[in-house]
């Protein structure tokens, strides 16, 4: 009997037929209110389940009692309980590295739009209020030769540091849960505390997963040790940060401004007052959103599924 999997998220073509090819496939390219049920009534006989960023908890596990792998469309998978899945005998997948560079050149490019203010520029222009000269009230600081602070120098943070280093001539600093010797020799990174890295950067730029000793780790503390230029960039997750002392931060200056890809809580709250600082650059969690990548990212989500449901290890397991 063909195994069943069920998928959550729309897939390319090409994945779709892939998976169809192999297994039974429930295929629920957007989930909503109206066929939730019907998820569910799927779930109770899946062996698979395939997708991004749900929160998979008990409750929905109650209801998939022949699940044996998840397999995650994102490289984060703060969305699962992984001890939970364990006691359950269930793996779960990831998709990292493919999605690297496509990440960091939306982290790279936020930094720059929040350093040279062009989506306020943008605004200015559209609105027609470009008349004669432009005083220093339009002017932004500069990016190239400043000093670079990452905090979390994993594969998106390299693929940053590299951007910084090659393109822009910057000083890195970082702070990791452990030296890296690749961001040392090829970005001439240099280690350091948290603290001495908030103390010293023009730019904080926050790259770590969720989990519970990153969760909101940059906090009223943390944005009191930055310079008051300094200006913070999330690409990570926004439950890392405590977004209430984010955004005291910058109503009293702390820092100059902030480049948000992600929120504490998502999509953004229509009244978040993030929302109303021009100076705040803002994105819909879009850092991996190309299509390119997207499709490498879901292709990798269903070989990891195929190779797992045919009892091999696959390539991408979470341990
Ligand atoms: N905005 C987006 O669309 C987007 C896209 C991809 C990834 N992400 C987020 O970025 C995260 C990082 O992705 P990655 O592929 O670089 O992961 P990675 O595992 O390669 O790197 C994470 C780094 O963080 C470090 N780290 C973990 N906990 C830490 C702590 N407490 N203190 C200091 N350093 C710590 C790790 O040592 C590691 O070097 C993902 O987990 C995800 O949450 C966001
Ligand atoms: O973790 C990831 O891969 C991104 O946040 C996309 O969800």
């Amino acid at each position: 009997m063909q195994q069943k999997v069920v998928v959550y998220r729309e897939l390319p073509d090409q994945v779709l037929y892939f998976l169809k090819n192999k297994f039974d496939v429930s295929y629920f390219p957007t989930l909503k209110d109206e066929n939730y049920r019907d998820f569910l009534v799927e779930l109770q006989t899946a062996h698979g389940l395939l997708g991004a960023s749900m929160n998979i908890g008990q409750e929905l596990l109650n209801q998939a009692p022949n699940l044996k792998v998840i397999s995650n469309i994102s490289v984060g998978y703060d969305n699962l309980n992984i001890e939970e899945l364990k006691q359950r005998n269930i793996i779960a997948t990831n998709t990292p590295g493919v999605l690297d560079d496509t990440t960091a050149d939306t982290v790279f490019g936020l930094l720059l739009a929040t350093a040279r203010r062009m989506p306020e520029l943008d605004h200015y222009v559209k609105a027609k209020k470009w008349g004669g000269t432009k005083g220093e009230d339009l002017f932004g600081v500069d990016v190239h030769h400043k000093t670079l602070g990452i905090i979390g120098m994993g594969s998106i943070g390299r693929a940053v540091a590299k951007r910084a280093h090659f393109g822009f001539d910057m000083e890195i600093l970082y702070h990791n849960r452990s030296r890296n010797m690749e961001a040392e020799s090829k970005f001439d990174a240099t280690y350091c505390s948290l603290d001495e890295l908030l103390k010293k950067s023009d730019f904080v730029c926050l790259m770590v997963p969720h989990t519970p000793q990153t969760e909101k780790m940059i906090g009223e503390r943390e944005f009191n040790l930055m310079k008051d230029s300094a200006i913070f960039i999330n690409g990570s997750r926004g439950k890392n940060v405590d977004e209430e002392a984010l955004i005291k931060a910058l109503q009293k200056k702390d820092i100059l401004s902030a480049g948000l890809d992600v929120f504490e809580i998502e999509p953004v709250e229509k009244d978040n007052p993030l929302l109303s600082m021009p100076h705040v650059v803002t994105l819909p969690h879009i850092g991996s959103a190309t299509a390119e990548t997207r499709a490498k990212m879901a292709m990798l989500a269903a070989e990891n599924m195929a190779i797992a449901l045919e009892g091999k290890t696959p390539p991408n397991l979470i341990r």
